[in-house]
């Protein structure tokens, strides 16, 4: 089960030395991230992971992507010297990560050369490399540019044809034994100079603190959904499903957050979506709590149907190895996955890329954050163009035209981001 598509950006394995201190609160961590297209960045309210620079990196394709990515980690953290101060999660070694949606599609991981982190008003700062060079001294980087000239325009689908779509793949859940797909809409973003990342990142902190921004690789965004999270045994994953667009009057979204929770086509929704869930991680836990009854999530843009999934998991397993097992969720593929997934690929006509596919950060002992990539977007190569994406979980009796205002909501976060 080789993959000889996986390849390394460093020496195979060379001896990795890593020391994390504690160090006085820093200010906003997304503050310190230096320009240029390696900042690294997890971010949830006050807390998370910056990172920069490279001391180690994979990147992976095709379908044991997640096995050879989860086996390099293992032999990384086995030939690490590890001097960590802090020991929370995020503290020591850690590899950012982020993998395509597509079952055959690529994933990278990417460690650090410098992390700064802080959890519960704790702060610390990890250097990681061939050779401890000095701790440096950490102080608010430039500030970033503001997006140059940006024009927002239909990708290859326009929305008029998008609706089409969705009104094919509402014929095929009536035909086939389908009960749930999820389609996506790709808009494009285009700048007069290379975009400076670190600008969108701050507003997406600044304005869904609720939600976990991030940054790897060119990808960037800020999600509400944690496909999940393991930490020292306990794992959780916050299952999104069954949405309603806000209207900026408080009163009148307090009544539509009561209709959500009593909609029957977002229950359903949001049913298969827990399920999905549940199946996938059952097999690794030795116990599973499951609330009754979802609750709303309020965001800015949108309200969302949440349920939050704990369990105790059996040992031997890493947040790779679940985000694996949980990877596409009905929130992102449909019911049944494989059948939804397969209409996804016929009649989409996106190519998703890191859209939808987990993105988060892995710690030496397998703890780790694995989000799933919503709300986000694709920077190319040469930083000119942003690729955005949004999607919708279509049901029998979903209606194109509300879909398609939907999927416009959640195109907001990012699209405010970069004007
Ligand atoms: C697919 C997206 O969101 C997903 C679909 C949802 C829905 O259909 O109600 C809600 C949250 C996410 O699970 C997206 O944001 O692009």
């Amino acid at each position: 089960m080789s993959n000889p598509a996986a390849s390394e950006t460093s020496a195979a394995h060379a001896l990795l030395l890593v020391r994390t201190v504690e160090v006085p609160d820093p200010g906003a961590l997304l503050d310190l991230l230096p320009p240029g297209p390696e900042s690294l960045a997890w971010v949830h309210g006050q807390d998370g992971i910056v990172g920069w620079g490279r001391a180690a990196g994979l990147e992976v394709s095709g379908r044991w992507r997640f096995d050879e990515a989860r086996r390099w980690w293992e032999q990384t953290v086995e030939h690490a010297v590890v001097r960590d101060e802090i020991g929370r999660p995020g503290s020591g070694l850690v590899a950012f990560g982020s993998f395509d949606f597509a079952a055959d599609g690529s994933g990278a991981l990417h460690v650090p050369a410098v992390v700064v982190g802080r959890r519960d008003g704790v702060c610390w700062l990890s250097v990681i490399g061939p050779t401890i060079t000095a701790v440096p001294e950490l102080a608010p980087a430039e500030p970033p540019h503001a997006p140059q000239g940006t024009d927002l325009q239909d990708g290859p689908v326009d929305a008029e044809q998008w609706m089409a779509v969705v009104a094919e793949a509402i014929a095929r859940i009536g035909a086939d034994r389908l009960d749930k797909v999820v389609l996506a809409r790709e808009r494009l973003a285009r700048f007069e100079r290379p975009l400076d990342v670190r600008w969108p990142l701050r507003r997406l902190a600044r304005e869904y603190p609720a939600c976990w921004t991030f940054h790897v690789d060119g990808f960037f965004g800020s999600t509400p959904e944690m496909l999940v999270r393991l930490e020292r045994g306990l794992v959780t994953s916050r299952v999104l499903a069954g949405t309603i667009r806000r209207t900026g009057d408080d009163a009148h979204d307090a009544a539509l957050a009561g209709s959500l929770a009593r909609s029957s086509k977002d229950l359903e929704e949001h049913e298969y979506a827990v399920r999905s869930v549940t199946d996938a991680l059952a097999p690794h836990c030795t116990a599973m709590s499951v609330p009754d009854a979802p609750f709303v999530l309020h965001l800015p843009n949108v309200m969302h149907l949440a349920t939050d999934v704990t369990g105790v998991v059996r040992s031997h397993t890493s947040a790779l190895t679940l985000a694996a097992a949980l990877h596409p969720s009905a929130a992102v593929g449909g019911t049944p996955t494989p059948d939804a997934v397969r209409l996804i690929a016929e009649i989409e006509r996106l190519d998703r890329g890191r859209y939808a596919g987990p993105v988060g950060w892995i710690g030496a002992g397998g703890d780790g954050e694995w989000g799933i990539g919503l709300r986000s977007a694709e920077i190319t190569d040469d930083g000119l163009t942003a690729r955005l994406f949004a999607g919708c979980g279509i049901v029998a009796d979903s209606v194109p035209a509300d879909e398609l205002a939907e999927s416009d909501a959640k195109f907001v976060p990012v699209r405010d981001a970069l004007s």
